[in-house]
């Protein structure tokens, strides 16, 4: 998350994603409403047309009852039934009755059977041999007429299921009067709740949806569509929430749908529930294909909006570090380093001054570099300089006293002795008087030549001053000196045959001495040395003399 890049990619999909999805919340939502408003409002009146074609169709079939009941044949018949005293009359009149009830039944296609009962409540005559009257009761006169139903209304009553008929059926009772008005019996037609379907069906049309009559306990009475089995109930939870707000629409488990939503209504001729449903899916359709497509889109649009951003990152961060692992190389000395910059805006700005910095940094360090060569130069001849003479090239007289001091030192130290030979050329005046001073000083430079290769790594040779020389054998004894001073006496002797033209001799006088213990300083030393070659030069010159 430190990342620059991760910054610019988080911030661009939370800038899409909030606003995206804020909008796209909002306008779900409106349409939810708005679906949820019609689709309510579609239900409400379908409901409302169902319960009322019921109630229509319930009272024309009790006005078509109340037509058959004041047929003359009925009232007459029941009328003579109460003054007959031979069976065979009664039977007749009963068979006449029956007959003309069978005839009326026949025509009138939502009744399934019609029974004539006397005022006691005792069957006279039915259109079918075994009616099925329903819950009439000993009491049930007394009930029909506190409930003022000899004056007014419907009275239908045993509303069930009917496994012979195989539909619902229930009763509709309409009072038998004389023609003086006397109660003298009743008629029961038995109707067929299922030919009300027609007249569902003629509603539901065009509507979509599902309409089903429930009983109160909640089974299905009759639906609108064929999928229904009547033996099947619904939920009781559901039935309760459905009834507690009839009209108000919610969604729940339907009857053959796993989620539908709907409403109910109550019908006022019939106990009856109006149930009213539609599937859920079918409804929100279209919105779920709308929020999936909305889904779909945030995702591309988020997917574009993180790869732009990525993009973005990336032609800042990338620059970035480039310059990040540019400057680490400058931080660890490494001044060749380029930042390549492809992009002309602020970061490759940043990346061109680098560029010139570097540049810039690195000419300076080029011309510092060789300046410090040039000093380091100057310094290391200022340094040969200050311990050379400066013809001969060998060490000069300061430098062999250092040496000396740090040989003494050394000795004093490890205690193994080293040997110095003070050399000297003999009548070096003569030779210059006669060959003139160029040549002398050829001859000194000859002579340093021959020491200086007569040497060893480890052993030191100096000009001591004019034409004196001393050379510092480390670690060796007199005996061995006199070796190598007899080597250079002889190198010495030979350089004068080959002086070009000039061939003269030039010999060496050597004196040779060796560190002592109580040698505390170069002096004492060399005095003795200096005492041996003034002894050679005694005894006759060109020769070597030891002082041990
Ligand atoms: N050409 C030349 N001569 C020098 C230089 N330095 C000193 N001399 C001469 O070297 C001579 C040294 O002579 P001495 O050592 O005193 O005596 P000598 O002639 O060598 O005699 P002995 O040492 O006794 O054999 C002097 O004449 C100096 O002028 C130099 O750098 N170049």
């Amino acid at each position: 998350m430190k990342s620059i890049k991760n910054k610019i990619i988080t911030f661009s999909v939370i800038a899409t994603l909030i606003p995206s999805l804020a909008l796209g919340l909002l306008s779900f939502r409106q349409n939810e409403e708005l679906v949820s408003h019609n689709v309510t409002r579609e239900l409400r009146a379908l409901a409302r047309n169902v319960s009322r074609e019921l109630d229509l169709w319930v009272n024309e079939n009790d006005q078509a009852i109340r037509a058959i009941s004041v047929s003359s044949l009925i009232i007459n018949s029941l009328s003579a039934m109460q003054h007959y005293t031979a069976a065979n009359d009664a039977e007749k009149t009963e068979q006449v009755l029956a007959h003309f009830l069978r005839s009326v039944q026949a025509k009138l296609g939502s009744i399934l059977e019609l029974t004539v009962a006397d005022a006691t409540g005792r069957v006279i005559a039915s259109s079918v041999s075994d009616p099925d009257i329903g819950d009439l009761s000993k009491d049930w006169l007394q009930r029909l007429q506190q409930d003022n139903w000899l004056m007014e209304g419907v009275w239908a009553s045993s509303l069930h299921w009917n496994a012979q008929y195989q539909t619902a059926i229930f009763n509709i009772i309409v009072p038998i009067l004389s023609y003086d008005d006397a109660f003298i019996g009743t008629i029961i037609a038995t109707l067929n709740l299922g030919a009300f379907r027609d007249s569902m069906d003629d509603t539901l049309n065009p509507t979509p949806g599902e309409v089903v009559l429930l009983s109160q306990t909640g089974h299905v009475l009759l639906s609108s569509t064929t999928d229904i089995p009547p033996s099947m109930a619904i939920d009781e939870a559901v039935l309760q929430k459905l009834k507690a707000k009839p009209g108000e629409l919610m969604s729940f488990t339907g009857l053959t749908q796993p989620k539908v939503i709907g409403l109910f209504d109550v019908p006022k001729m019939l106990p009856v529930t109006v149930l009213v449903e539609r599937d859920y899916n079918e409804i929100y359709a279209a919105w779920i294909r709308l929020r999936n497509f909305f889904l779909g889109f945030v995702s591309v649009l988020i997917i574009i909006v993180a790869a732009v951003a990525l993009y973005i990152g990336r032609s800042i961060v990338i620059p970035l570090e480039s310059l990040i692992g540019a400057t680490r190389h400058i931080v660890d000395g490494d001044l060749n380093v380029r930042v390549d910059v492809k992009q002309s805006d602020e970061v490759g700005q940043l990346a061109n001054m680098f560029n010139l910095m570097t540049d810039k940094l690195q000419q300076n360090h080029e011309e510092i570099m060789a300046a410090n060569a040039a000093m380091r130069q100057q310094n290391q001849m200022l340094e040969a300089l200050s311990v050379t003479d400066s013809m001969t090239g060998l060490l000069n007289r300061s430098k062999l006293d250092a040496v000396l001091t740090d040989e003494l030192a050394r000795f004093g130290r490890n205690k193994r002795p080293f040997s110095v030979l003070m050399i000297d050329v003999d009548h070096f005046k003569t030779l210059n008087d006669n060959l003139g001073h160029i040549v002398g000083d050829e001859i000194l430079i000859a002579v340093a030549k021959v020491l200086a290769n007569s040497i060893r790594s480890v052993d030191f040779a100096a000009r001591y001053g004019g034409d004196e020389f001393v050379v510092i054998l480390t670690e060796t004894t007199a005996d061995a000196a006199i070796k190598t001073a007899e080597r250079i006496r002889m190198q010495v002797a030979e350089v004068g045959n080959k002086l070009k033209e000039h061939k003269i001799a030039i010999t060496l006088s050597i004196g040779i001495s060796h560190s002592l213990l109580e040698d505390k300083s170069p002096t004492l030393l060399l005095a003795r040395v200096d005492n041996a070659l003034y002894e050679a030069k005694k005894a006759g010159r060109n020769r070597i003399h030891v002082i041990f």
